[in-house]
């Protein structure tokens, strides 16, 4: 034995042995307690040269088995934690409740002699058997711990430092551990509190699965918080009864224990009818919509996800809306009626199972996201995330790293911690590339390379780690002339496009007339009810929509917003539009064609100068850029921001406007 390990022998006896003839067990650190439960109840020798122990392989195949939903979810964080820490000798393991080790990722230069100390596969590491030490003392304490170097029972442990989190399940019972153990030179002060995250992450996707059968409303007192690591979920039964909640719903809402809460109804919680919030969730086409908590009146933004089909799906009661019977319908509220979006839907539904990738195009606000969200939704990957990345929006030295993510200290400027680029926050769901046709060309061939392999390094990392994501693309580019210009790889783009839906524009849009009134109701408040008359929904069903979707929809937010009665008519459509749809001349425009001295062109008349060869609602839109483009004195992130859209969409609409900067200089 080494002189160390002599002396940490000698050290750990005389403390426990003050601690006994004090009469104080009870007392002192947990490192101390854990010290004493070893020496005193255990009997463990600090010194002692005997064998690791190991299960034979077949237990350990059975309590994997009996693990099998914790060890899934868990893989793909016990590989996204390694990634993160990777390069600085840490091991990342899985233990079930009895401190097995079940499952093991090392870092090679670590497992050698992580092997001698019984980091491995099948060792038992509870506190009875390896003394005081990450996993087993975790599993003790059932609390995040770091035991570090001498702090270890054993002296054949003090080269170690261990970082450990209880896993727990949905009733509270401790499950596993988590751990992350390096050698102690190595130790990062940050471990404990990624452990932690992963911890998180590990306990809300598996709830998320047990559950995927029913109902879940997940929720968070911001609603970007929503779908996170951050979130509360709560399954509820077809009646709206609560079956179960995670240990986040529990500390948002105060409770201390799920019995509080489980078999109550979901309004005895939020202020909230259970129809009422499918109906909402189903409406804002799965945006989360604020409810408030009884208790307190906190606020929140919440979302109800639907069951997955699947084997025992029960059916909801037929009391139920029509758009909230089964996870297919998220697809349903894409049309209603429209023969193309139609083919789309049943299109999408045919590939819902498979990992086929698919290619969104059309015009902007055509809601190619709102699509991808949707198919996201009636899928089996509803439970995993749906991460969304514009590649027109983040500056093009920056989309790798956002990408890919990267290791502490890649980069001057870097984390110190790292950051988990979005394929991997996507791993499991599903990854949306907005814009791909403005992905730079030097980044293309990195993503066609990971898309092949299905593994990704992070910048600055030598460990590739798994991929598993369903891809969805979108643009509103011309690929095949971008391909042509050689600005877009062919190879990439037929990696994209497994299945290729193109979206119409809302103004060829058949079913447009019920899209308006569905939207309308959507923006309304629950409980009101707003009517469009026949004058206003002829008038809108005549505009253009250059904005689509998205126009419409913000067209309508300002009428029922300033709306005097709850029928909306013509005087309630904003002058500008009042022109093209045939109800007036709209006051814009109105004012340039008194400036220009011209009557004003229809759309699209040909043989007029290019600066008065737009319609009326165009220049309207112009009028509202410039305005923008004042209050933001000409910068072009503000303007964007305000007005929703991405910059590459202002820079486009301002191309097709005419308008230039009246000083020429270059936009900021
Ligand atoms: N089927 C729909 N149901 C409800 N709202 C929709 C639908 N389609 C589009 N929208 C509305 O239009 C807005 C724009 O949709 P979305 O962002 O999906 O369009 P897009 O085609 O991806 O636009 P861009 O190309 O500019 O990114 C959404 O925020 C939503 O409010």
């Amino acid at each position: 034995m080494s002189r160390f390990a002599v002396e940490h022998v000698k050290r750990v006896r005389s403390v426990v042995q003050d601690r006994i003839a004090t009469d104080q067990l009870e007392t002192g650190n947990r490192i101390t307690r854990s010290w004493i439960r070893c020496l005193h109840d255990y009997q463990l020798d600090p010194g002692t040269s005997a064998e690791p122990e190991v299960v034979a392989p077949v237990e350990l195949q059975e309590r994997q088995a009996r693990l099998a939903d914790v060890q899934a979810v868990a893989k793909v964080e016990m590989a996204n934690l390694y990634q993160q820490l990777a390069g600085s000798g840490y091991a990342i393991m899985l233990t079930d409740r009895e401190g097995v080790l079940l499952n093991y990722f090392g870092d090679p230069a670590f497992t050698h002699a992580a092997s001698k100390t019984g980091l491995a596969q099948g060792a038992v590491w509870s506190e009875r058997v390896q003394g005081t030490n990450g996993m087993g003392t975790c599993l003790v304490e059932r609390r995040p711990i770091t035991v570090h170097r001498d702090e270890h029972y054993l002296s054949r442990n003090i080269g170690l430092s261990c970082a450990a989190a209880p896993i727990f399940d949905h009733e509270g019972e401790l499950v596993g551990v988590l751990d992350a153990s390096g050698e102690s030179r190595l130790a990062q002060q940050h471990t404990l509190a990624l452990v932690c995250m992963s911890v998180q992450m590990i306990e809300n996707r598996v709830f998320l699965h047990q559950f995927r059968h029913d109902y879940i409303l997940r929720f968070h007192n911001r609603p970007e918080f929503v779908g996170t690591l951050h979130e509360g979920a709560i399954a509820l039964s077809l009646e709206g009864k609560v079956l179960a909640a995670s240990r986040g719903a529990l500390f948002q809402l105060g409770f201390a224990r799920p019995d509080e809460i489980v078999g109550r109804d979901i309004g005895e919680l939020f202020n909230v009818t259970f129809p009422g919030l499918l109906d909402s969730s189903v409406r804002r086409a799965f945006h989360p919509v604020p409810i408030f908590e009884v208790r307190n009146s906190a606020r929140f933004f919440a979302v109800v996800y639907q069951p997955v089909a699947g084997n025992g799906v029960r059916r909801p009661p037929r009391s139920l809306p029509c758009a909230s019977l089964g996870s297919a319908c998220a697809l349903d509220t894409m049309h209603f009626g429209d023969p193309v979006m139609a083919a789309h839907v049943a299109t999408a539904r045919r590939i819902a199972e498979r990992n086929v990738s698919t290619m969104l195009l059309g015009e902007t606000g055509t809601g190619k996201e709102v699509f991808a969200r949707a198919m996201h939704q009636s899928g089996p990957r509803a439970g995993w995330p749906f991460v969304a990345i514009n590649c027109a929006s983040i500056p093009e030295s920056l989309i790798e790293s956002e990408l890919f993510g990267y290791r502490s200290g890649a980069f001057t400027g870097a984390s110190k911690d790292g950051q988990r680029g979005k394929l991997l926050q996507a791993n499991g769901g599903t990854l949306f590339l907005d814009e791909i046709g403005d992905m730079p060309f030097t980044l293309q061939a990195r993503l066609l390379r990971v898309l092949e392999e299905r593994e990704v390094v992070p910048l600055g990392g030598e460990a590739p780690v798994k991929l598993d994501i369903r891809l969805i693309s979108a643009t509103h580019c011309d690929l095949d002339k971008k391909i042509a210009a050689g600005e877009f790889r062919e190879d990439l783009y037929y990696r994209l496009q497994g299945v290729t839906l193109r979206l119409p524009p809302l103004r060829e849009r058949a079913d447009r007339r019920a899209l308006i009134a569905h939207l309308a109701a959507q923006e309304c408040d629950e409980g009101s009810v707003v009517e469009l008359d026949d004058a206003l929904l002829s008038a809108l069903d005549r505009l253009r929509w250059p904005g689509n979707v998205r126009q419409l929809r913000h067209l309508l937010r300002s009428m029922i917003a300033l709306r005097e009665s709850d029928c909306l008519g013509l005087h309630n459509l904003p002058p500008e539009y009042r022109f093209e749809s045939g109800a007036a001349l709209p006051a814009p425009a109105l004012a340039l064609v008194a400036a220009s001295g011209s009557p004003l062109p229809v759309h699209g008349t040909p043989g007029k100068a290019p600066d008065l060869a737009l319609s009326a609602l165009e220049s309207a839109e112009r009028e509202v850029l410039l305005q923008a483009l004042e209050r933001h004195a000409w910068n072009m992130s503000g303007v964007a921001r305000e007005l929703n859209i991405s910059r590459n969409t202002l820079y486009r609409k301002l191309g097709r406007l005419n308008i230039e900067h009246p000083d020429k200089k270059l936009f900021h």
